[in-house]
C-alpha cells in the first residue's frame, strides 16, 4: 500500500499501569489501512497490554485513542467491535465441539424469529472464506476439533473478518505452526491488508515480520522505541531495537518512536 495511507488508529501518549507497575509509558502507535504493521518486542515489553488497550480489554490510564481522526473511548471489547476492531488471540478461543460456521458466529448468531438462521450463517461464512481465498477447509460444517493448527488459525482470522472489521490484530498467529502452515497463514495475513484492512501482527519471528510487514513498531520496556517502514530497516537493526530499545544506525528520528 502507499506510504501515505492515513492511519485509522492513532494512539498518542498512552500510559497503562497495573496497580503500582507502569507497563506502558507514553506510547504512540499508528495503524494504517491496507498495511501490515508488525508489533515486536521482547517478552514482557507490553505488546499484549497495548493491543488489549486497543481492543477495549484494558482501559487506558492516560493519552488519546483516535479512530478515523476522532477521539474515542473504548471501554469494552464490544466498544472496539462496534468500531470494527477485532483481536485474534494466540489461544484462538475456538470451540472444538462446534463446526466452522458455529464458531464463526459464536455469540453473534443470526436468527430468523426464534430459530437460528443456519442458511444465512452458512452463506456468510462461505462468502468470507471465499473472499479470503481460503481453500484449505473442506467443509464449513466440519468440526473445529478435526482441523489442523493452520486451518484453525484461518477460521479464527475469518471469524474476525466476518464482521466487516477495519482493524484486525493477530497475536502470534504462527507461533504453533509448521513451515507450510506458517506460509499459508502469512499469505492470509497479507491478503487481509491487500483487501484494505489495517492489520497488526504481534510476532517474535523476524522471518514472519519481514515476510509480510509494511511497518514495524518496536516496544522496549513499555516504550515505543521506533515505528519504521520495514523496507528502511535491516533484520539486525530490528533485533537491536528489541533488545536494547535503540539502534544506533537508525538515528534519533526513529529512536523517539516517531512514525516515519
Ligand atoms: N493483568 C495484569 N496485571 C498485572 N501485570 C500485568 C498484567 N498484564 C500484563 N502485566 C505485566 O505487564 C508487562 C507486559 O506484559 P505483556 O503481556 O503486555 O508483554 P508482551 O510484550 O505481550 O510479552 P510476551 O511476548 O511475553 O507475550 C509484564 O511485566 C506483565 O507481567
Amino acid at each position: 500500500m502507499t506510504a501515505t495511507a492515513t492511519p485509522i488508529v492513532q494512539l498518542r501518549g498512552i500510559d497503562k499501569s497495573f496497580g503500582p507497575v507502569q507497563v506502558l509509558h507514553d506510547v504512540s502507535f499508528d495503524i494504517r489501512p491496507g498495511e501490515v504493521t508488525a508489533l515486536v518486542g521482547d517478552n514482557g515489553a507490553g505488546k499484549s497490554t497495548l493491543v488489549k488497550c486497543i481492543g477495549g480489554i484494558h482501559p487506558i490510564d492516560g493519552g488519546a485513542y483516535l479512530f478515523e481522526d476522532e477521539q474515542v473511548h473504548v471501554h469494552s471489547p464490544r466498544d472496539a467491535a462496534a468500531l470494527g476492531v477485532e483481536i485474534v488471540y494466540q489461544d484462538l478461543a475456538l470451540c472444538d465441539n462446534l463446526d466452522i460456521v458455529q464458531n464463526m458466529f459464536l455469540g453473534r448468531e443470526k436468527r430468523r424469529g426464534l430459530v437460528l438462521d443456519d442458511a444465512t450463517m452458512e452463506e456468510m461464512a462461505a462468502k468470507t472464506l471465499d473472499g479470503l481465498s481460503v481453500r484449505t477447509v473442506t467443509s464449513i460444517r466440519q468440526q473445529v476439533a478435526s482441523l489442523s493448527g493452520g486451518q484453525r488459525q484461518t477460521v479464527a482470522i475469518a471469524k474476525a473478518v466476518l464482521w466487516n472489521s477495519k482493524v484486525v490484530i493477530l497475536d502470534e498467529p504462527t507461533a504453533a505452526l509448521g513451515v507450510a502452515q506458517t506460509a499459508q497463514v502469512l499469505e492470509l495475513v497479507r491478503r487481509l491488508a491487500d483487501n484494505g484492512i489495517a492489520v497488526v501482527l504481534i510476532s517474535h519471528n523476524m522471518n514472519d515480520v519481514f515476510a509480510v510487514s509494511d511497518r514495524i513498531a518496536a516496544l522496549y520496556l513499555g516504550r515505543m522505541a521506533a515505528q519504521v517502514k520495514a523496507s528502511d530497516v535491516t533484520y539486525s537493526q530490528v533485533v537491536e531495537l528489541i533488545t536494547s530499545g535503540r539502534s544506533g544506525d537508525l538515528g534519533l528520528a526513529t529512536a523517539n518512536g516517531v512514525t516515519l
